[in-house]
């Protein structure tokens, strides 16, 4: 089911939580919502579900206007960061528990409740713990067991809060993906909320970046990533440096012999895979040196300072194939030459 945000405004008091807010989510799209804490997300993801009102603006469902429906109507299905499994019932009970609630025109037989709860619990690969009880279950496995529930009533559209946010770092990465996968299975409009923007990056089909209540930028995570359409957005995505043109920054970057070619504006944000890094030989052409270097696996990370410049804002990052790393035969404290490859640029 296609999802349509038209004006969508919020306050909470006198503070703004939401600031015209148009969206258009194309059926079967997984979309997340990324963002810093406290911009918004949570409030627009109950405003869709119908758990919060708009002071104004409209929610379209599949292109019925549903802003005065209740929640009962709008056939979505959700899932919080903290699991809402009830804990006095089986796996089994709390899957079966939308079902089983039902008018009694709807509801199905207890047969096809039980097919039907089987048939999730093996979509969610966790048929084997059918009968146990919230307790009893790691953390990634609760969430599947919420995510299996909600499925159990056919939702149009799936509202994720956060799933995986209080589980640790690697079932994080786990769930990712299973997600994703289970994404493609099933093919529900799928809205989940974050603030990682690696999460939003990996899980993602669509990306929509929200800050102070208003949308920055919609689009495809390398679109997001590559084509950045305002500081804040290059800013939030990933590592980037920045380097003012003007001013005695540009008089820096001169001295230092850092290569910009042909500013596009006064400020550039590079990426550290963006900048090149050779060895100089005469020490006096250089006034950037080799602080430190991390692995992050395939890639070698560079710390680079200027002379005179400890402070972390002066750090300047680079990033690099282990092998090439390794052809520069760089140690700490040398002295390196740089040149921009590619900037963002912005006024
Ligand atoms: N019921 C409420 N009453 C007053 N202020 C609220 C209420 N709900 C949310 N807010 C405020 O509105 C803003 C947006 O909140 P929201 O929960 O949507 O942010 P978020 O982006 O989901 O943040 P987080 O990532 O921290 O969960 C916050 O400043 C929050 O304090």
């Amino acid at each position: 089911m296609s999802i349509t945000l038209q004006h969508i405004s919020k306050q909470f008091g006198a503070f703004k939580a939401l600031d015209d807010i148009n969206l258009d989510i194309p059926e079967g799209e997984l979309v997340a919502l990324l963002g810093p804490s406290g911009c918004g997300k949570t409030t627009l993801l109950r405003i869709i579900a119908g758990l919060e009102q708009a002071d104004q603006g409209d929610v379209f469902l599949k292109g019925d206007n549903v802003t005065d429906q209740p929640v009962k109507n709008r056939r979505i299905g959700f899932v919080f960061q903290h699991y809402a499994l009830f804990r006095h019932m089986t796996v089994f009970d709390n899957i079966a528990f939308g079902l089983r609630v039902k008018p009694r025109k709807e509801r199905p037989g207890e047969a096809q409740i039980k097919d039907k709860v089987h048939a999730l619990l093996q979509l969610v690969q966790l048929d084997w713990l059918h009968d146990r009880f919230p307790d009893q279950l790691s953390g990634g496995q609760r969430q599947r067991i919420a995510l299996a529930r909600a499925l159990a009533v056919e939702p149009s559209v799936l509202l994720l809060d956060e799933p995986f946010g209080a589980l640790d770092a690697s079932v994080r990465k786990d769930l990712r993906l299973w997600l994703r996968h289970l994404h493609h299975e099933l093919n529900v409009t799928s809205i989940f909320v974050t603030h990682d923007q690696e999460e939003a990056m990996e899980v993602a089909s669509q990306i929509v970046v929200l800050n102070h209540g208003k949308i920055e930028q919609k689009g495809t995570p390398s679109e997001i990533y590559d084509q950045p359409q305002s500081d804040f957005v290059s800013r939030f995505i990933g590592q980037t440096n920045v380097f003012h043109i003007e001013g005695d920054e540009q008089h820096w970057l001169k001295s230092t012999g850092i290569i910009v070619d042909e500013p596009k504006g006064t400020v550039a944000h590079v990426r550290p895979h963006n900048i090149d890094v050779e060895k100089v030989t005469d020490a006096t052409n250089s006034r950037v040196f080799l602080k430190d270097w991390q692995h992050l696996g395939g890639t070698i990370r560079l710390e680079l300072n200027r002379d005179g410049h400890n402070g972390s804002g002066s750090t300047i990052y680079a990033e690099m194939p282990n092998e090439q790393f390794r052809e520069l035969a760089l140690h700490k404290g040398d002295r390196v030459a740089l040149r921009i490859k590619h900037a963002h640029w912005f006024n």
